[in-house]
């Protein structure tokens, strides 16, 4: 059996991110991109085996191939930007139905907590989502994963959190299971029972707390449905203390921490996700200095999530302040019903450079390499190196500031899974 080759040839930029795959970049680390001007990129099996100049891509692949023609799929790039596939370390891509009349209670004044306390938000998509099926889940969730692969992301992260039970819970991380099995765009899974309190136990929140600790983390683990556990550590959701006690005890599972952080209420999940050793720390829209300043000595990547931000009608993360404390930070469409409706990376970047001041090379790393730290993938994908999985893109820009100069549509031309086009033009390849 041949394996499958991919050349790529003539990017006008071809941006590696190289020689982070250790740790996610920081500071000034973030603005290095590795760009070979006039580079080539060559895929064989799925793996990345020859990144460089053109001439010495066709040299590595002489050798390895001998003497043209290779019965290979050669792409020419046309001196347009050549990356990775773009990494979406946090979504909750596992739903039924959809929220918008929630938004006109919002332009009419309701907040997004105001909302939840009265029995919609989270809980009326929990409603939905126990309503649901498998079957209907997978259909509605391919849907979101194929707008995800047009829109350049070739590997997502997916947490639960609209079961509330443990039976439901455990439902959404077997369709995130099925969905990985089933679509080329890759999903990691996060155990999130911890995203609301369930109306059935509105008066006894601990219980709810017992009930995830005891239960649900245990049969979690023990079906091997997930990677990390999270928790929405805000006021009058999850305290500190009880998302303290609930990740410690998905730790003890095997399950690395996240955290959703100081999104609507500084209350201290920053400093909580440094003490816990976190993988990420994601929001932190009000996130306090002590709280930063420990992440970045924890090493915690800061996910931050500017569609949240835009569709909430809120402050944005101060992004600045983060990476010059030295954090690593990564970038996030938050894909759900409510906060953050969207599966298009390419708007989030936007937002990062024109609200939250990121430079075009820094929202490039946020949604590559960092991403890809952000979900325990910093080896395996997130940069163009040899050995690393072959996913990467075809952008239709010339250079890399192109990107965020060009809003509101779909730069992404050419998407590349694992050596393979998954999609060309805007359509899926089959
Ligand atoms: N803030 C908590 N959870 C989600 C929103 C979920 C929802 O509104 O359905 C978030 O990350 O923004
Ligand atoms: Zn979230």
């Amino acid at each position: 059996m041949t394996l499958e080759r991919l050349v790529i040839r003539n990017a006008g930029q071809l941006v590696t991110l190289a020689g982070s795959s250790d740790a996610p970049k920081t500071g000034a680390g973030m603005s290095e991109l590795g760009i070979i001007e006039g580079g080539g990129v060559a895929a064989e099996g799925g793996i990345i085996v020859a990144v460089g100049t053109d001439e010495e891509v066709e040299r590595i692949l002489r050798d390895r191939w001998g003497d043209p023609p290779w019965n290979a799929t050669v792409l020419d790039a046309k001196r347009r930007v050549v990356m990775p596939g773009l990494v979406d370390p946090h979504t909750h891509l596992v739903f039924a139905g959809s929220r918008e009349y929630e938004l006109e209670m919002r332009l009419n004044g309701a907040t997004y907590m105001e909302i939840l306390q009265a029995g919609g938000g989270i809980l009326s998509t929990t409603q939905a989502t126990r309503a649901a099926t498998e079957e209907e889940l997978h259909q509605e969730s391919t849907t979101r994963l194929d707008q995800f692969l047009l829109h350049g992301v070739t590997t997502v992260e997916a947490k639960s959190g609209y079961g509330l039970t443990t039976v439901e819970e455990l439902k959404q991380l077997r369709v995130a299971r099925w969905l990985n099995e089933t679509h080329p765009v890759d999903v990691v899974s996060t155990f999130m029972g911890a995203h609301a309190i369930p109306s059935e136990y509105k008066t006894d929140p601990d219980g709810y707390v017992d009930l995830v600790v005891k239960e649900m983390i245990p049969r979690v683990a023990e079906e091997g449905l997930a990677e990390f556990c999270d928790v929405f550590c805000e006021a009058g959701v999850f305290s500190v203390e009880q998302s303290e006690r609930i990740l410690r005890t998905g730790a003890e599972y095997g399950l690395a921490s996240k955290i959703h952080a100081d999104e609507i209420e500084p209350l201290g999940g920053a400093e909580l996700a440094a003490r816990l050793g976190a993988v990420s720390a994601d929001h932190l829209l009000k996130a306090s200095d002590a709280g930063i300043r420990a992440m970045a000595e924890a090493g915690v990547v800061a996910v931050l999530l500017p569609g949240t931000a835009f569709f909430l009608m809120a402050p944005f993360a101060r992004a600045r302040d983060i990476i010059e404390a030295g954090v690593p930070v990564a970038l996030s469409t938050d894909r759900n019903p409510g906060s953050s409706p969207t599966e298009s990376m390419p708007i989030i970047m936007n937002l990062a450079c024109l609200n939250m001041n990121m430079t075009p090379a820094e929202v490039i790393t946020a949604s590559t390499i960092n991403a890809a730290h952000a979900i325990g993938r910093g080896r395996a994908i997130g940069s163009l190196e040899v050995g690393k999985q072959a996913d990467l893109l075809i952008m239709d820009a010339p250079n890399v500031p192109y990107l965020q100069y060009h809003f509101g549509v779909n730069p992404v031309d050419v998407v590349v899974k694992k050596g393979k086009v998954a999609a060309a033009g805007g359509r899926r390849v089959e």
